[in-house]
This record gives structure tokens, C-alpha cells and sequence, in this order.
């Protein structure tokens, strides 16, 4: 049976919502407590969203644009204009903030950007035009997921082995998720036969994050230290690598959570495969190369701790970039709503995406 016979159970496969518009406030389930306490941080203006964003309440690239432009709709309602191009000018501060959130991820950069464009040419009606928006961008990113679960399944052979890192699935987006959502319709498809999830030092988000979605799914995964990786490949029990993105740059270089690029290099020499999966809000055709992206480098102290609990002695330095770069010749397929890009590079990324363009 392939994922194109199998009807997706969303209701089995898609029922967990880390983002909700509440009217008057977002209400946000907070990741950072997952999956010891399922609580939410509501966020009654666009600098509580800021802090949640920078706090990782909420993460993951869709996820955090999408939050962002709900941001937005907070920024606009203590403030009095007769247009669209009036309350832009006023709200231009607050959507700053929001931007400076992390700097990695260019679905932050790409939401906002679309939000001041429709702010732009609206007139007495942009309140209406900016929750339009926002919520045009969560629908879509929401059906992007499910239409990207298919093509990327349509990829993996029957019987595989999958290894995922970090957490991609329904927490990082509008739900389903992007590479967990092609872990889902695999699954759900009779594709894959064994998951295998990593860690993801030093925050965890495998070991907390996409383990507790899976089990919500009733999908079996088996967790392993980012450090196994390799070993797991030499056996042969993995033939795809399936990850998000941050941010996919002009020629396919990749920026994704740190340790991808270790497991992209471990896939290569054992001839596993590596597929990336991301909507198309994440690619930046303006960024020629990975060269270009700027990694964000958080606090050691979070190298330093777990779950808050100091793990080393006093006075040890630490080094904590949170993403690398996977070159896109180490890349087998980039897997976006608007179609697959085998083997990427400039030109086939151009192909699908236009030159230099935003997406
Ligand atoms: C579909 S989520 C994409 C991406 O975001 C995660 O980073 P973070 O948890 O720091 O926001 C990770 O890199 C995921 O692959």
C-alpha cells in the first residue's frame, strides 16, 4: 500500500495546535515545559510574542512567522490610523522587535514582509486586512505541510528507516508538521517501518519535543543520542535522513538545527539519503549560499544545563551555535509545497523558485 491509497487520518495525525488566535490575546503552548506540562503562555501584545519567540515558548521556522504575524494584529489594536500606510508607520517599531526575535529562521523575516505589504496598500479597513493575513499565512503553511507530507513520501521506498532531528512536526508549524509530516503520510502509507529520532542537544527538541508528538500519534520511534548517529547508519538500518530547514538559500545550502550537518555528512559516507523538507516561505533565493546566513548563537548556559539543572562545574566555557549549514551537494532532495528539487543547486533551484527572488 502506497501513502497515495492511504486516506490521512488527520484526526489521528494532526490534532496538536501550539498556535491559537484568541481574539484578544495568542495563546501559546509553551515548549519549554513539553512534555513534563502542557500549559500555555498567553500573549496579550506583540512584545510578549517578541519574548516568546526569543524564549522559545514558540519555535520552529513556520511556526514563529506564523506567530509573529499574529504579533502583528496585537501591535495594531492600541493604535489609531486611517490607513493601512498610517498604522504601518506606527507599527513600525513593534514589527521591528518582532524581527530582531532570532535571526536564523527567514520565515520570521518572510511573515512580516508580507505583512507590511498588505499593510502598505490598504485603506480604512487594514485591521481587517492585517488579521486577513495573518491568518491567510497560518492556513496556508498548514496546508503546504500536508501537501509536502505527500510528495515526500512518494520518495522513500517501502520498508525504510528513517532518522529525523530536532523537531519539525505539528509544534514547529500550523500543524502536521513538514518533516515529521512526511514521517506521518510515510508512515500512514505503509513507506517507513522504522523511525528513529535524535536528541538534538542541548535543547532537546527530539527527545522532548518529537518523541511526545509521535506518541500522541501512536507512531513507534526509537530515540538515540545525537552521537549514535553514525553508528546507526554503518549498520544500514536508515536509508533517509529526513529534516527541516530554517533557512534554504539560492543554491540549496541549508540552514537547520545543529548536528544536521554531522548527520548529512554520516549519511553521505553510508549511503543513506538526505532529504530536506520545508515550505516554500523558507527558502531565500536573495542569499546566494550558506555562507550568507546568519547563525544564531544562544546563551552557553543552555550548553551548560539541562532542564535548568547546572550539568558542569563553575567557570567551563561553552560554545552554542543553535544551526549549521549542510551544503546542498549533501542534500538528495529539497521537498517544498511548490514541487521536489532533486539534487539541488543554483540552477534547478532557480527552476523551480525564479532567480534570486524571494520565494
Ligand atoms: C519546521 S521547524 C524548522 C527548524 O526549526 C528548528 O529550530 P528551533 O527549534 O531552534 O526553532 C529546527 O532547526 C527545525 O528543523
Amino acid at each position: 500500500m502506497t501513502f497515495t491509497d492511504a486516506a490521512m487520518d488527520f484526526d489521528r495525525y494532526d490534532r496538536i495546535r501550539p498556535i491559537r488566535w484568541q481574539g484578544d490575546h495568542l495563546a501559546l503552548l509553551d515548549q519549554r515545559k513539553l512534555p513534563f506540562v502542557v500549559e500555555d503562555v498567553a500573549c496579550a501584545d506583540s512584545d510578549a510574542v517578541a519574548r516568546a519567540i526569543h524564549d522559545l515558548v514558540v519555535r520552529g521556522a513556520p511556526a514563529i512567522g506564523i506567530s509573529a504575524a499574529w504579533g502583528a494584529v496585537l501591535a495594531g489594536k492600541g493604535v489609531q490610523a486611517a490607513n493601512g500606510a498610517e498604522a504601518l508607520e506606527r507599527l513600525a517599531p513593534a514589527l521591528d522587535r518582532l524581527q530582531a526575535a532570532r535571526p536564523t529562521a527567514v520565515n520570521l523575516m518572510w511573515a512580516l514582509a508580507r505583512i507590511r505589504r498588505v499593510m502598505a496598500a490598504a485603506g480604512a479597513d487594514w485591521r481587517e486586512v492585517l488579521e486577513r493575513e495573518a491568518r491567510a499565512i497560518e492556513t496556508e503553511d498548514l496546508a503546504a505541510n500536508r501537501r509536502m507530507g505527500a510528495l515526500g513520501a512518494a520518495l522513500i521506498a517501502p520498508g525504510s528507516g528513517v532518522l529525523t532531528h530536532c523537531n519539525t512536526g505539528s509544534l514547529a508549524t500550523a500543524g502536521f508538521g513538514t518533516a515529521l509530516g512526511v514521517i506521518r503520510a510515510g508512515v500512514a502509507g505503509g513507506r517507513i517501518a522504522r523511525v528513529y529520532a535524535s536528541e538534538t542537544r542541548p535543547w532537546l527538541q527530539g527527545a522532548r519535543l518529537t518523541a511526545w508528538e509521535l506518541l500522541q500519534d501512536g507512531i513507534p520511534a526509537t530515540l538515540i543520542a545525537d552521537g549514535a548517529a553514525a553508528h546507526l547508519m554503518k549498520g544500514g538500518a536508515v536509508q533517509w535522513v529526513i529534516v527541516g530547514a530554517d533557512r534554504i538559500c539560492a543554491n540549496g545550502d541549508t540552514a537547520n538545527k545543529i548536528g544536521t550537518y554531522s548527520h548529512a555528512i554520516a549519511a553521505r559516507h553510508h549511503g543513506a539519503k538526505v532529504m530536506v523538507v520545508a515550505p516554500s516561505s523558507t527558502v531565500d533565493m536573495a542569499t546566494p549560499a550558506g555562507e550568507g546566513i546568519e547563525i544564531e548563537m544562544r546563551d552557553p548556559a543552555e550548553l551548560l544545563s539541562v532542564a535548568g539543572t547546572r550539568t558542569v562545574a563553575e567557570g567551563v566555557q561553552a560554545w552554542n551555535p543553535v544551526f549549521d549549514v549542510t551544503p546542498a551537494g549533501l542534500i538528495d532532495a529539497i521537498v517544498t509545497e511548490k514541487g521536489v528539487v532533486e539534487r539541488p543547486d543554483a540552477a534547478r533551484m532557480a527552476a523551480l523558485f525564479g532567480p534570486g527572488s524571494a520565494a
